[in-house]
């Protein structure tokens, strides 16, 4: 018996909660949604979050849903998954795996097959039954990447030392 401590928590639950952490920075007003991506001996290579592309102000551009499409945030919002993506600057992300609190959409898959990562670590599929996450899921499994939902576990995490 070493004495360690028994109820830290296990990886999953630490990549998908800095996954919820960064969706938390979402300025959306319906869906937050966060990403992280790990390498495969577990390090955290990138996250991102839903939000409007650089210099594209949260308070001038539309968060509304519907309306006329350029009224609506969803040509303008660049989404979780790409942003993780993007905002990664050390090369190469192939073999990785990405944790998302959402589905990934059919424009994510893309990105997420061509950057070569392996896993998909997903918390909810609101959206399981649209055409593009119907999309999406084909790709993926055309593409040889694995789908795993996160179990919840119910442990609740508060910022507080
Ligand atoms: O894969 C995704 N990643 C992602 O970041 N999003 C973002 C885009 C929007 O800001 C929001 C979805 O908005 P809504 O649920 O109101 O349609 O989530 C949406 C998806 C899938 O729909
Ligand atoms: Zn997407």
């Amino acid at each position: 018996m070493s004495g360690k401590r028994q109820d830290y928590i296990s990886w999953d639950e630490y990549f998908m909660g800095v996954a919820l952490l960064s969706g938390m920075r979402s300025k959306d007003p319906n869906t937050q949604v966060g990403a992280c991506i790990v390498s495969q001996d577990n390090k955290i290579l990138s996250m991102g979050y839903n939000g409007f592309p650089k210099g594209c102000e949260d308070d001038e551009f539309p968060w509304e849903r519907d309306g006329d499409a350029n009224e609506t945030k969803y040509p303008f919002v660049t989404h979780a998954e790409l942003n993780a993506i993007l905002n990664y600057r050390g090369g190469s992300l192939e073999g990785a795996k990405i944790y998302v609190a959402l589905f990934p959409c059919n424009e994510c898959a893309k990105a997420i097959i061509q950057a070569g990562l392996k896993t998909v670590v997903y918390a909810c599929d609101k959206y399981a039954d649209t055409a593009a996450t119907l999309a999406s899921k084909r790709m993926f499994r055309a593409a040889g990447v694995e789908l795993v939902e996160y179990l919840h576990t119910g442990r609740e995490i508060t910022l507080e030392v």
